[in-house]
């Protein structure tokens, strides 16, 4: 269910007041409105594009160049066969349903989700424990009313309750057919008109291009992820990394997904800004991280598998180092990044006790990764998937190698030849061509692109349960099932002097939207509750805009000082700007809060004088005063970093000067 947030100051968080903010002061806005818009697409304003690149930033800092990772960037258009090659064209889908009397297109798995949080939440409502909100837009009212009409304040049973957290729990994990049993079982129809839905259909949200070049001979799809580009580069890489392993690609760039209901604002678009890791590791060694000493004391919030399973969702806080140890998270580069990835996320301002890492559940990951975490931010939305940490083994470079004939491999010499243990998994020819036919290529090749540790295991599979089922992608409905007569999998041996190995890949995948959207929420506040008061807390290195200069008033002598201090900021490559409206001080100082600007310049009389000026922290409205270049200075550390509010507040002499905020008196001239 949705948690009851709070902003930052403890007060009742109201979405309405900061998506109006975000609006109203250009963070973002819909795209092509004035010609009626399109869902799923947003123009971001100028604090909106300076936000994103501030957050882009950080990551190329913290990730990119903190870890050497070599950076590439491709092509949006991808042809088809790639993306047939990886499975995309047949299995990246998502399940829809349709009103069977008005056509209406809704996500089958959000659809069981909403409507399940609306019959909990009316539930609470009948036994007194919370208080449905009614809609007060007059435009909003009609369809939020009908589908409260629908999904009225009732009473449930106790056990149905339990039945329907069970379900939201898990709600990532179902297939078209089990969402279909969901919706007959519980009566799921359509919120806003009261209608009975169709059985799911699959839906494949790849954007389809239908001719690259005049002639239609060669087709493709916007990239819905930007890993395959860095795949497609490994052996020049490799190369280009002197053939030392272990190394991370990077790459920063759109991606496309065709969403069936585009919602949420930024949450889920269907054009995005995406940030993508793939680390190429060694499978053998059990994956170690040479740098993991040095964050397995970081503390996560997890919510791993077990715990899901049982229909909970507390997290339990731990170190890394333990996760791992205990086999919880599965390796240490996988551990690595997910301490790495919420150092980032709490770097740019996300409120640490809102951050959590929820482990895939075995059938909610694609059938080739081994683990898979995500990192979720907490929202009035509930917690969102805003980074994906995924081990993807070594299933991408195998796919690719098979089609292609090239080699995504690495051969490392041996000083000393020795003999190695394997997995083989040889099919029977007698049976298995007969019996696949044109087909048998494809279901070798997936039989090929097994990884050792999928073998082992499905070694076990076949000799217990007689059968082990294989996803096949360019194969009937996409899965194949074997028999003992058809393959046989068991350990051999081999010695080897050369060793070639595919890398397995850990995947961190950024979504900036996302995270950018979550910020905001995690960072709103407003004085006093007064929405006119609204303040962003953004850090100073990612506030969208870090210093405006103010004269106090239109006066000509404020002119040069205000020109002085452009020009030495303008040097430090500082983004400021000037805001010289004739509103007072107080509500010049308010409109730029909204924004999430910390530091304030102003220049009075006293700077005409004395050359000095006052400077104005944001979040505690406390100013110092000092010289211009001790100002400038002092602006300059904080934007970098280094140094903090209270390391200034503690070297330049405090200014009480008047009461100059707005709701307060105004400073007088
Ligand atoms: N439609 C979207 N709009 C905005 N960001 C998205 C969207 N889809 C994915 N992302 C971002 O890209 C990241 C990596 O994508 P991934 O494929 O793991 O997402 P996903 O599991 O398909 O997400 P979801 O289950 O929410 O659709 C996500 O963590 C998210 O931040």
């Amino acid at each position: 269910m949705a948690p009851e947030m709070t902003t930052l100051k403890g007060k009742p968080f109201s979405r309405a007041e900061l998506d109006g903010l975000l609006r109203r002061t250009l963070f973002y806005t819909p795209s092509f409105e004035i010609y009626g818009g399109v869902a799923g697409f947003y123009d971001y304003g100028p604090p909106g594009c300076a936000l994103n690149a501030n957050i882009v930033d950080l990551w190329r800092k913290h990730f990119v160049i903190e870890e050497n990772m070599l950076e590439v960037e491709g092509p949006m258009v991808t042809p088809h066969e790639i993306l047939k090659t990886s499975g995309h064209v047949d299995r990246f889908c998502d399940w829809m349903v349709k009103d069977e009397a008005n056509g209406d297109i809704l996500r089958a798995d959000h659809l069981v989700e909403n409507v399940l949080e609306m019959r909990l939440k009316g539930d609470k409502e009948a036994r007194g424990l919370v208080h449905v909100e009614k809609e007060e837009d007059p435009k909003k009212k009609k369809k939020k009313e009908k589908a409260l009409a629908n999904l009225e304040a009732k009473k449930l049973d106790d056990a149905l309750v339990q039945e329907y957290e069970e379900v939201l729990a898990k709600i990532d994990n179902y297939d078209g057919a089990e969402l279909g049993l969901l919706i007959e079982k519980y009566d799921i129809r359509n919120p806003a008109t009261g209608n009975p839905v169709t059985p799911p259909t699959q839906f494949n949200l790849m954007f389809h291009i239908p001719n690259i070049g005049p002639s239609s001979s060669l087709y493709g799809f916007l990239r819905p992820e930007t890993a395959q580009g860095q795949f497609l580069n490994f052996a020049k890489l490799l190369d280009y990394n002197n053939h030392r392993m272990p190394f991370a690609s990077a790459t920063i760039g759109k991606s496309f997904r065709n969403e069936i209901s585009p919602r949420a604002g930024l949450l889920r678009v269907r054009e995005f800004l995406m940030c993508e890791i793939e680390h190429f590791v060694d499978p053998e060694g059990g994956k170690k991280h040479a740098r993991f000493h040095e964050v397995a004391d970081v503390k996560l919030n997890l919510l791993d598998r077990d715990t899901q399973l049982s229909g909970k969702t507390e997290v339990s806080p731990m170190p890394i180092g333990e996760a791992v140890e205990k086999g919880i998270v599965d390796n240490e580069t996988l551990g690595y990044f997910l301490a790495r990835v919420q150092l980032f996320l709490i770097q740019l301002g996300c409120n640490p006790e809102k951050i959590r890492f929820r482990q895939h559940m075995a059938t909610e990951m694609a059938h080739y990764a081994t683990d898979c975490w995500d990192a979720e931010l907490q929202t009035s939305y509930g917690w969102i998937e805003c980074v994906g940490c995924a081990d993807r083994s070594a299933y991408d470079l195998t796919v690719h190698m098979k089609r292609t004939g090239q080699p995504l491999q690495v051969r490392e010499r041996l000083d000393e030849p020795r003999t190695v243990e394997y997995w083989a998994a040889e099919t029977n020819k007698k049976e298995f061509g007969p019996k696949f036919r044109k087909d048998a290529p494809a279901v070798q090749g997936a039989i090929d692109a097994l990884s050792d540790e999928l073998r082992e295991k499905l070694s076990v599979e076949l000799k217990e349960a007689g059968k082990i089922t294989l996803d096949v992608p360019n194969f009937g409905d996409g899965k194949v099932e074997l028999t003992p007569d058809l393959i046989t999998i068991e350990k051999r041996t081999r010695t080897e002097n050369i060793r070639t190995y595919t890398p397995n890949v850990i995947e961190p995948s950024f979504g900036i939207g996302r995270i950018l959207y979550a910020l905001c929420e995690h960072v709103y506040w407003s004085r006093e509750g007064d929405e006119s008061r609204a303040v962003l807390s953004f850090p100073p290195s990612i506030a969208p805009m870090p210093v405006v200069l103010y004269p106090l008033s239109s006066h000509p002598d404020f002119k040069p000082l205000i020109a002085r201090l452009s020009a030495l900021l303008r040097k430090k490559r500082i983004h400021f700007a000037v805001d010289d409206s004739s509103a007072s001080i107080g509500k010049r100082y308010s409109r730029r809060d909204q924004l999430g600007t910390p530091f304030h310049i102003t220049a009075d009389f006293e700077s005409v004088q004395k050359n000095t000026f006052t400077l104005r922290e944001r979040d505690s409205m406390e100013q110092v005063r000092a010289t211009e270049q001790e100002i400038v200075d002092a602006v300059v550390n904080m934007v970098n970093g280094e140094e903090t509010w209270e390391d200034v507040q503690a070297r330049l002499p405090k200014f009480e000067g008047q009461a100059i905020e707005e709701g307060e008196e105004e400073r007088k001239e």
